[in-house]
This record gives structure tokens, sequence and C-alpha cells, in this order.
């Protein structure tokens, strides 16, 4: 089951964190942007060209750090069809070095649409006689708050390709209550009810450490909803992004986490991408100085939380 093996990754690098690649121009170093400029003019097709090689240099560096990234699809979505093949290169170049990837898409659309969405993201589409990976992601993130619809289409996807999600239960946000912490009768919350929704879409996605291959997004800025969410939903692995530029913290996220160690991954995106510019290291640094902010950041977590380990697996 797909999140058995991003525990593994956390757990053989004692790191329970997973890098954002959110690219935007700005954050990628001039000499990284006039190099595919020279190439393809300022063009989105350059564009393009400089998020992935400012990709790459940070997969290289992170790889033995990290062991998950999460590419956001708007981020290359911006940047037109040669953007989403920068979305595909980079997926393709971080599995090839041994990272788990999550497709943070949020995707969400009922029956037959959310079938297309899951074939596209966690699936393999047939053309004629030939079968075609379309991007290769390891996870999907998906919205719930269509209900049922949307997430059961992913299923069996999920179990026949050996895929998970995360669903958005409690977003990071600051108006994330407007809606997620309405009180139905009956005293439950709406995340509290999609958290519920988790635990049963999980039931036919079991995996050997106690969590399912159906995750829950938990924002790192609520460290009172990870904790009762941690106590409700015991099968279900959560990721919170909302560490470092939105706030959150290393005793934030600490609630998250079970005995062992396990039960989340948290996510950090521009405090890694952007390390260079906050460390006055040169711009060739950019890489060195992700890797250093993900160490701290690994640091400070496991700090707050302990070692990690593997429960034992009967069989
Ligand atoms: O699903 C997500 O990853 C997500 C959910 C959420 O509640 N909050 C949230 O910030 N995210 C994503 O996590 C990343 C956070 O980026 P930084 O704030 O730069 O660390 C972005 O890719 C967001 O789209």
């Amino acid at each position: 089951m797909a999140l058995d093996r991003l525990i593994e990754g956390i757990a053989k690098l004692q790191n329970p964190t997973v890098a954002g690649l959110d690219p935007v121009l700005d954050y990628v170093p001039g000499f990284i942007k006039e190099k595919a400029f020279t190439q393809h003019g300022e063009t989105l097709e350059g564009a393009a060209g400089a998020i992935l090689e400012f990709n790459k240099g940070l997969i290289d560096a992170l790889c033995g750090i990290v062991p998950a990234v999460k590419p956001q699809c708007a981020y290359y979505e911006m940047y037109g069809w040669h953007g989403v093949k920068a979305l595909y290169d980079t997926i393709a170049y971080a599995k090839d070095k041994g990272l788990f990837v999550i497709t943070d898409g949020k995707r969400n659309d009922i029956g037959p649409t959310m079938q297309a969405y899951t074939t596209a993201h966690l699936g393999t589409v047939t053309v004629g006689q030939r079968t075609y990976v379309p991007f290769g992601g390891d996870c999907l993130t998906v919205n719930g708050y269509l209900g049922s619809d949307g997430i059961t289409p992913l299923l069996d996807t999920c179990r026949a390709q050996d895929k998970g999600i995360f669903v958005l239960v409690k977003t990071s946000n600051p108006s994330s209550g407007e809606l997620q912490n309405q009180i139905f009768e009956g005293g439950e919350t709406l995340y509290g009810t999609v958290g519920h929704l988790c635990e049963q879409w999980g039931e036919g996605l079991p995996g050997k450490y106690g969590y399912s291959g159906v995750g829950a997004v938990v924002g790192a800025t609520y460290p009172e909803q990870l904790a009762e969410l941690r106590r409700d939903l015991t099968h279900t692995f959560f990721l919170a992004p909302g560490y470092g530029a939105q706030g959150g913290g290393a005793k934030d996220v600490a609630p998250a986490f079970d005995s062992n160690g396990l039960g989340a991954v948290v996510n950090a995106s521009r405090s890694i991408m952007t390390a260079w510019k906050k460390s006055g290291a040169p711009e060739t640094d950019y890489a060195q100085a992700a890797a250093q902010e993900a160490k701290r950041m690994r640091d400070e977590i496991i700090q707050e939380i302990g070692a990690i380990s593997l429960p034992s697996v009967n069989g």
C-alpha cells in the first residue's frame, strides 16, 4: 500500500517531512533563468525550463534528507502546457531519485470525471495497443467536499496501482473554519465528519503499519485539531502543510504524531525553496541552502517527537 512506502521512507531517514515544489520564477536564481531564457527566450517555454532546472537542483540536494516531495499543480499549470510538461518531468526525476511523490492537485468531481482525474494522476491510460502512465505520482491530494461520489472512484485505482490519497479535512488557511468548523446537530464538526469518512473510505485500503491509503490534510497551523483528529482517526495518516511560511512550528505539529513518531508528514514549500534568499547564500548555493533548511526543520520536529520507529508487523 502506497502510504506504507512513505512511512518506510520516513522511518529510514528519520524525517517526517515533505518538501513542497511550488516554483515561481521569483524563487529561481538568476543564473538558471539566464540559461533557460538564452535557450528558449523569455517565453512560457523558457519559464518552464527554468523551474524544471531549479527543481532538479533541489531534488538532487534533498533526496537523501526528505522522503517525499509535493509539487503543487497550479505552479506548473500557470506556465501553460510547457509548465505541465515540467510537472511531468519533475515527478519523473523525483521518482528516479527514490522520492515519494505527492501530487498536490486538490482534485474533485463526481463519477466518471473523478475517474478521469484518477487516471491522469494515479492510473494508466490505454491508447490503442499501448498503455501509458500520464503523470505517475504516488498520492494525490483531493477535496472530499462533494461526498463519497467524489472519492470512491479513486479507491479501486489506488488498490490496483498501489497509490494513495490525502483528503482535505481541516485546511491550514486562516478562514478554513468558516465552513470546516461548522457544527452539525449532534455536535460533530464538518471537518470531524469528513475525517470519519476518511476512516471509512480507508477500510478498503489497509496498510501494514495501521494507517490506510486514505490520508487526511490537517493544517500545521491548527495544533488543537491535529490533537483531536489524531485521537479520533486512528487509521488515518495526516499531511500537515503550513509549517514555516504560514507560521506553523515543530510544537504545533507534535500532536499529529503517535507514540512511534508516525502518523503525519509535515510539508514546507516556500521556507525550503527560498532558503537561499533568506540565508544570504550566493545564488549558486540555492540547493545547499534548501538542504540546510530541510535538515533544520527535520531536527526541530524530531526534537519534539523523538526517534521514529516502525511498529512490528505480523506475517
Ligand atoms: O493540500 C495541501 O498541500 C495544502 C493544504 C492546506 O490546507 N494548506 C496548504 O498550504 N496546502 C499546500 O501546502 C503548500 C504550503 O506551502 P508553503 O506555505 O509555502 O509552505 C502549498 O502547496 C499549499 O497549496
